[in-house]
């Protein structure tokens, strides 16, 4: 596929490509993108894992609509950020999303399957560069390229 990254989400030269580690536990229950209790939210579960790169479905409902019909790029934008996150967190490490760029190629209608894929582009310090992309039925409709930045385990701890 055509790169969508910018240079601020594509890795320096002498960035490595780590093999991906088994996908931890769902850390949250109550995380929008995962969590098994999160009510209002799209809980993905990722596998097809060998080393490289990260799937998993997502299906767009009413409640995601935008236009008419169709679903909002913002939760679209969600699923992508879920699925590159799913990926940084394979890399053994604690990150957070700190840019994602994305492309919207064709409108995504209700009912829709979106096959989403994930993988790493290069690990440069406390940086991960991530790229995603996401099919229906068969056809690219979204892609993302991303920076995540390590942080410590203490940038997860609740907030009054
Ligand atoms: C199965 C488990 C699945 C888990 C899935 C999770 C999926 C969801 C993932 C998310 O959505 S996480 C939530 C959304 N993200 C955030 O809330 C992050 C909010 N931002 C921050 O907390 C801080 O800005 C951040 C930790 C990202 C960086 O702050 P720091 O003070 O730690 O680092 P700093 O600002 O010094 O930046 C470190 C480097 O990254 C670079 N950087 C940081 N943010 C950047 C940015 N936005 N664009 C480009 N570069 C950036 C920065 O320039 C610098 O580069 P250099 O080392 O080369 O100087």
């Amino acid at each position: 596929m055509t790169t969508p990254a910018s240079a601020k989400t594509t890795p320096p030269t002498g960035a490595v490509v780590p093999a991906l580690k088994e996908p931890p536990p769902t850390e949250y229950d109550g995380c929008f993108g995962c969590g098994d209790q999160a009510s209002d939210g799209i809980r993905l579960k990722h596998t097809g894992l060998d080393g490289k790169v990260a799937e998993t479905a997502f299906t767009v409902v009413e409640a995601h609509q935008g236009a008419p019909g169709l679903a909002h790029g913002g939760i679209l934008a969600a699923a992508l950020d879920e699925a590159l996150g799913s990926v940084a967190w394979m890399l053994g490490k604690r990150y957070v999303t700190g840019r994602l760029e994305t492309d919207f190629l064709t409108p995504v209608p209700v009912g829709s399957t979106v096959q989403l894929r994930a993988w790493c582009t290069g690990v440069d310090g406390r940086k991960a560069y991530l790229e995603g992309e996401g099919h229906v039925d068969g056809k690219l409709a979204v892609r993302a390229a991303a920076l995540f930045i390590e942080v410590p385990e203490e940038h997860f701890e609740e907030r009054p």
